[in-house]
């Protein structure tokens, strides 16, 4: 064998074995070894750059090179400048331009004017011959790999389809090794998101589970809502839709929240709407969600309320004011049990369980034209009806001490309690905006407690009016409620008097022992119609 075809069978082999390492390699470091390693010697080169063009088609920086330390160099300055480059340099685009390795000479080269800086600090590195294969990925130029040779005649044009070969294996090997790195950042970006939102979702969770302690429970033990829980503990399983009515302030959403805990759905969060707070023309999106672009605003497609309660619970707040076009609309998604996008060109299928709520009386609103009595037939399936506190002052104990409790914990207050006369004061009173109303009260008196027991409380005087105002033929009150009112009213004409001519017995026309006892059962005591110079309602 003569020593051309001894060379070329190295070559062969070098080729085969690099091209074997560079399919192998999966990150830059990979690359980086085998180049130091494997290839510098066998080609006879001292250090290397390969530079890529970048992004902006106009400017290339180093992908891979010599570790800089190893790097000999008289004035100390690297030649690894790993800032931008321009291509258009008059050395990089004349190697991206040229199919054949372009060999150049240091010395005639760094007399050149407007040579490279980094060509400069090369040749103060002792680099005497320099040579710069084109790498491409299929036909496409995608950098130039730089060598450096610390004498001359090491690049011989006879070498060159050997040093092209290197070339081609390093274009594929960076392709590869690109794409990992992009996948790589990728499943990184996912990895952060994915425990951002397994953070978020554990925070929520416990948020959930905080708010449920401080205010999911039903406080009050009277007959009338232990019928309520018992009606919970019956629709819950089952996937019925449930009406919830009662004035407001009387836990409508509690008791909806506390059918859907009871539910097999309780895994998945409720998911709530509430008609009156959301604007006619927005409600439809909200509810059944948009595509994008299908309205001037729907700049990004947008699952709706519907969708997102898919598996779990709706709950529908205030649906009494759902206008009427919407009514018909969502009477066909509860018929169909299927919803359409806004825009959309396919139906959804949905399994939602619905529970509504009003303060309003529907079979009053249906009358007056402005309710559909097809969807109040379809949502009254199994309804609830809260009763109004002034209906179960027996629970006013029990309430203002969780009440007490929940602010006092959470405004730092050492408030114990209430002082009985205060409590007295009410139990007596009519509480137009029910249990909200007595919250917030207390909420008020808490903070403007020091320490100790609660003495005084401060009821509204103005409510009387307010609750007198409301529409006669949507307040609902109850007959207990109307004869309290009028025996009061009886009873203070009377100057306190029960029994006797000018008593409120005989002007009410029953037996004294009645009306006593009937103003026991209505929770009426003197304090009530004895001016003590307290207000009380
Ligand atoms: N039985 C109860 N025990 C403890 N807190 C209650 C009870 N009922 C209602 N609340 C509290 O009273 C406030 C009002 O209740 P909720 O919002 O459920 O009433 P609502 O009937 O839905 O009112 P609206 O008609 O105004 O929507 C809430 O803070 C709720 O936690």
């Amino acid at each position: 064998m003569n020593t051309d075809t001894h060379a070329k069978n190295d070559e062969f082999e070098t080729l085969l074995c690099f091209s074997k390492a560079v399919a192998a390699a999966r990150h830059r470091s990979d690359l980086w070894e085998i180049v130091n390693e494997q290839l510098l010697e066998n080609i006879g080169a001292s250090y290397y750059t390969l530079c890529l063009i970048n992004e902006d088609a106009i400017t290339h920086s180093p992908f891979l090179y010599s570790p800089k330390n190893k790097i000999k160099t008289v004035t100390g300055e690297s030649p690894v400048m790993l800032q931008l480059h321009p291509i258009h340099d008059g050395i990089f685009d004349k190697a991206i331009e040229e199919e054949e390795p372009v060999v150049f000479n240091m010395q005639s080269l760094v007399r050149r004017k407007g040579v490279p800086t980094y060509i400069i600090h090369w040749y103060n590195a002792g680099v005497k011959e320099m040579m710069l294969v084109r790498i491409c990925n299929g036909k496409e130029p995608k950098g130039v790999l730089y060598l450096y040779a610390l004498k001359t005649g090491v690049f011989l044009q006879s070498r060159f389809s050997f040093f092209k070969g290197i070339a081609d294996q390093l274009g594929t090997g960076i392709s590869n090794i690109l794409a990992n790195e992009t996948v790589e950042l990728q499943l990184e970006e996912i990895r952060k998101y994915k425990t951002q939102l397994e953070q978020e979702n554990s925070y929520l969770k416990e948020e959930r589970r905080k708010d449920k302690q401080l205010t999911g429970k039903a406080i009050g033990k009277s007959a009338a809502m232990g019928k309520i829980y018992d009606l919970v503990s019956k629709v819950a399983p089952s996937d019925a839709t449930v009406l919830i009515l009662g004035e407001t302030g009387t836990g409508k959403e509690l008791i909806a929240h506390q059918v859907h805990e009871a539910s097999p759905r309780h895994d998945k969060l409720m998911i709530k709407v509430n008609c009156a707070a959301i604007p006619a023309n927005l409600l439809e999106s909200e509810l059944f969600g948009h595509e994008k672009g299908s309205y001037t605003g729907a700049l990004e497609k947008r699952i709706g309320k519907f969708e997102l309660a898919n598996n779990s619970t709706l709950f529908l707040d205030e649906i009494g004011e759902l206008p009427l076009e919407m009514q018909a609309k969502l009477l066909r998604a509860l018929q169909e049990k299927e919803i359409e996008r806004i825009g959309g060109k396919s139906v959804i299928k949905v399994n939602v369980r619905i529970i509504a709520a009003t303060n309003k009386n529907l079979e009053a609103e249906i009358v007056a034209g402005r309710f559909r009595s097809d969807l109040y037939y379809r949502l009254c399936v199994f309804p609830i009806s809260l009763p109004p506190l002034r209906e179960r002052r027996e629970d006013i104990p029990e309430l203002v001490s969780f009440f007490i409790e929940k602010y006092a914990v959470g405004s730092g207050r050492k408030v114990t309690g209430i002082a009985p006369k205060a409590l007295e004061k009410l139990k007596a009173y009519s509480w137009p905006g029910n249990i909200r109303e007595l919250e917030h009260l207390i909420e008020r008196t808490v903070l403007l407690t020091a320490a100790g027991a609660i003495t005084e409380v401060s009821l509204p005087t103005r409510n009387k009016i307010l609750f007198a105002s409301q529409h006669p033929e949507t307040q609902v009150r109850s007959l207990a409620d109307v004869e309290r009112e009028h025996i009061l009213k009886m009873v203070k004409l009377s100057k306190g008097k029960i029994s006797g001519p000018n008593g409120a017995a005989a002007k009410l026309q029953l037996p004294s022992t009645t009306l006593i006892s009937k103003m026991q059962k209505l929770g009426i005591r003197k304090e009530h119609f004895i001016d003590t110079g307290k207000e009380h309602d």
